[in-house]
């Protein structure tokens, strides 16, 4: 990859690499555009197969959070963190605060949070450098783990998905096949449960799986069989790109809907799965439960505050259907357009001067 030519070409702002020889930290801190404020996104800590195998996930998935922050009408950029690194061997106390000393340095142009691989354990030892970051203890007045809240958007936007596709919201009876039950889609698969959805599901960690099939009665199949099952709705909650020319022609849902980031593996896949027929609930807009809430503690947390914004995920996902009815358009366009206009909207009313800081009429006293 050209990270020049890439950045250019998707108008990237700033990617910092951040480098620590004593705890092992490597991270890319990806910050895609800070248009409505500071850039919030997660860490992710994952092992990656090369360094640009990492810059690339960072990149997309920091564009991910700019297009996530603007739909959900919050007054935040985005950013995204990779750390390069096993997240069950390599983690250590001085990683996260060389870590959190990094972010600290960017001034609060980046805030942080949870991703796949990190807790709100190794975001407290973020915090005890940085005040830019959030999802800590809520001792420390913090929202906590994003992960439930995440998963009840996903559920009420997975809702609103299923009354395009069936005509009714209700999840009774409907067969729903969960790819990747970690701490997203665990709190989900309960909701859908409780509802009176029939689960299937599969993990790489068989603990998951196990945990899943006792608590919710779920069918555990094979991890490459999750595409084949005959199912109504296909939840992809673990990592991204599973949305592509291979598993399409697979997939016998009517839905797809789920907490993974970037399921399109590119934009033509959106369109393949919409010319099919399949409702496609937009993935950055039906798992942002976690940012929204997240988000919340740069008011003051407050949870009802936070829930009743999160309830509206059902109205984004329903009138991003509308706009994909009324425009003859794949819903990944319609969500697209209402985060790009929002987006320059508000480029365009920034434009007057406003002075911040330092006064300039006082330079060199
Ligand atoms: N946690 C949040 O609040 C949040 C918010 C928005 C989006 N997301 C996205 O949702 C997804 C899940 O997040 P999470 O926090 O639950 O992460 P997690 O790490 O707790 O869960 C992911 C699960 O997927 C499993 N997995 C990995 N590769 C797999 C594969 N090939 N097949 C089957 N299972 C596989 C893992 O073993 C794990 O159990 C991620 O893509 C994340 O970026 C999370
Ligand atoms: C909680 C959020 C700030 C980050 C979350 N992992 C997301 O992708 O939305």
């Amino acid at each position: 990859m050209e990270l020049f030519t890439y950045m250019e070409e998707y108008d990237y702002e700033q990617v910092v690499v951040c480098q620590d020889k004593e705890s092992g930290l490597k991270a890319i801190i990806a910050i895609h555009d800070t248009t409505l404020g500071p850039a919030l996104g997660g860490t992710r800590m994952w092992t990656y197969e090369t360094e640009e195998a990492a810059f690339e996930d960072a990149l997309r998935l920091a564009k991910g959070m700019t297009y996530k922050n603007a739909a959900a009408g919050l007054n935040l950029g985005g950013g995204k963190t990779v750390i390069i690194g096993d997240p069950k061997k390599d983690k250590n106390e001085a990683m996260f605060r060389a870590f959190g000393r990094f972010i600290q340095g960017l001034n609060g142009r980046y805030i942080t949070a949870e991703d796949v691989g990190t807790t709100v354990e190794d975001m407290d030892l973020v915090y005890s450098e940085t005040d830019y970051v959030t999802g800590v203890s809520p001792a420390f007045g913090s929202s906590g783990n994003p992960s439930p809240v995440t998963a009840y958007g996903v559920y009420v936007g997975m809702k609103a998905a299923a009354k395009e596709a069936f005509g009714t919201d209700s999840l009774e009876g409907k067969t729903v096949a969960v790819q990747g039950v970690g701490n997203v889609a665990y709190n989900m698969c309960r909701y859908l449960h409780e509802e009176g959805a029939k689960l299937v599901v599969t993990d790489i960690n068989k603990d998951s799986v196990k945990k899943a099939v006792e608590e919710f009665g779920a069918r555990a199949v094979d991890i490459d069989d999750i595409y084949d099952v005959d199912c109504d709705i296909y939840s992809p909650c673990a990592l991204g790109a599973t949305v592509n020319d291979e598993t399409i022609p697979r997939l016998k849902a009517k839905v797809i809907a789920g907490a993974a980031n970037n399921q399109l593996l590119e934009n033509r896949h959106g369109d393949i799965i919409q010319d099919k027929g399949i409702v496609y609930a937009p993935d950055y807009v039906i798992n942002s439960g976690g940012v929204i809430n997240v988000a919340d503690e740069l008011l003051g947390y407050n949870r009802e505050r936070a829930m009743k914004k999160v309830e509206t995920i059902y109205d984004s996902i329903a009138k991003i259907m509308d706009i994909s009815r009324r425009d003859q358009v794949p819903t990944y366009v319609a969500a697209n357009r209402l985060a790009e206009e929002r987006i320059e909207t508000m480029r365009k009313s920034r434009r007057q001067f406003l002075q911040n800081g330092m006064n300039i009429l006082s330079r060199g006293r």
